[in-house]
């Protein structure tokens, strides 16, 4: 059995990037890992712009400007301001040449042809500078940046429509039990609906990795050996969850070692998922989390997580913070524990019901607090270690 440190560090080790590079639309690459700088093809902002509604003013020393013309958001002629001359200007308008600041129109009357400013503005204000966030030809965004919704937004603003990036890894989900049935069909005794291949698949979604497939096998040694066999051929990463304990029906951990899978550890001295298994098969990883649904999707935040990041250039795990406790949690036994819980401002609550079989917490949880082994409580305004889960 290894500590938790060991197993994150270990499955870190062996998740190795794919370097592999692909080139995607821009619009379907959220959340992708930049393959190479993206170098910008265009000054951001192309030209001098007006941040604000207004006057453009040729400056001089006077308060009074005579009123020449207006310019507006997308307008491509530029009138010439001779000193002491203004322009009627909007948000996002091209800023003349021949104009050396903008005044807001709250601090300008209108009188007649002219308008007076309460006091002249100094040189360059409101006008928002040319290239003030990149220069064409300047790296825009530098290789292995996480393109986010505003990396997006940005690449956008610069024009660029398709970009290189890591190629993901395909992931098949593999959910093993007699009991499990399909959500939608009539559950009788004995049976209950199959839930981890879908909460599994839509982790792996909301991180940003899509290319899933989901495969499901009685408890029959041939078929979960034949179906493991099957899909490690054709995917960079396998989650199986379930059959990994030892019970005289989980058939997992020995078909893994009849298919030769090279066992990196098996158990982590963690509550839940301590009967976790990873291991390699040349370039393909495996995870075979716990089926107990709380304990498989806590492995997948901890160690699955980790190990994606890492494999698409990234190098993530959870964001680990401190929190003053609002609830009393007392430990039973001497495993270290992830607690579902909810934090928010510096605070967090942990959460009333914590079996490794319970959903309906997690469900509204958005943090796990980690609490050491040989602590065996959380008092109240404790302060503890949380990880945010990246929900
Ligand atoms: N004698 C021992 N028994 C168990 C131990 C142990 O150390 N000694 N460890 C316990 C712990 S801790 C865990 S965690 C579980 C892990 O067991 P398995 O990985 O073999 O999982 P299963 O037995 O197949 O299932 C456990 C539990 O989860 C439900 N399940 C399984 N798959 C799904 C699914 N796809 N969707 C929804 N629910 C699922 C299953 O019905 C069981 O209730 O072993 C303990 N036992
Ligand atoms: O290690 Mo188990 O996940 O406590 O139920």
């Amino acid at each position: 059995m290894v500590s938790i440190d060991e197993a994150i560090k270990a499955v870190l080790e062996h998740s190795n990037t794919i370097s592999l590079e692909i080139n995607l639309p821009l619009e379907s690459a959220g959340n992708s890992i930049l393959f190479k700088d993206v170098i910008a093809p265009i000054h951001m902002p192309p030209f001098r712009q007006s941040a604000m509604d207004g006057y453009a003013l040729n400056l001089h020393e006077d308060t009074t400007y005579s009123l020449i013309g207006e310019v507006k958001a997308g307008d491509s002629q530029q009138p010439l301001l001779s000193r002491g001359e203004a322009t009627r200007i909007f948000t996002g308008a091209p800023v003349p040449d021949s104009a050396n600041a903008v005044v807001v129109q709250e601090k300008v009357v209108l009188k007649g042809e002219n308008i007076v400013v309460e006091r002249n503005p100094v040189k360059e204000q409101n006008v928002r500078p040319i290239a003030e966030q990149v220069k064409k030809g300047e790296v825009a965004l530098k290789k292995g940046t996480r393109l986010t919704p505003a990396a997006i937004g940005y690449l956008s603003s610069l024009g660029v429509t398709e970009i290189s990036v890591y190629k993901k890894p395909s992931v098949a989900i593999v959910a093993t039990g007699n009991e499990l049935i399909e959500a939608g069909k009539a559950l009788t005794y004995g049976k209950i609906y199959e839930s981890n291949s879908v909460m599994l698949k839509s982790a792996l979604l909301s991180c940003g990795f899509d290319a899933i497939s989901i495969h499901k096998v009685k408890d029959n040694y041939n078929e979960t050996r034949e179906k493991i066999r099957n899909v490690i051929a054709g995917n960079d990463v396998v989650l199986i969850s379930g059959g990994i304990s030892v019970g005289d029906y989980d058939f997992v951990g020995k078909a893994l070692k009849e298919l030769g899978i090279d066992q990196v550890f098996y158990k982590v001295n963690q509550k839940p998922g301590k009967p976790l298994f990873f291991g390699k098969n040349e370039d393909t990883i495996l995870f075979a989390l716990p089926g107990n649904p709380a304990a498989a999707l806590t492995c997948f935040y901890m160690y699955v997580y980790a190990s994606l990041q890492k494999m698409t250039g990234a190098d993530n795990t959870l964001t680990k913070v401190t929190a003053t406790s609002t609830s009393y949690f007392q430990k039973k036994g001497d495993r270290p524990q992830f607690l579902k819980a909810i934090f928010k401002d510096g605070k967090v609550t942990i959460s009333e019901g914590q079996s490794s079989a319970m959903l309906q917490t997690f469900a509204v949880a958005n943090a796990l607090v980690q609490m050491p082994g040989e602590l065996e409580e959380i008092k109240i305004n404790d302060t503890v270690e949380v990880l945010l889960l990246p929900v």
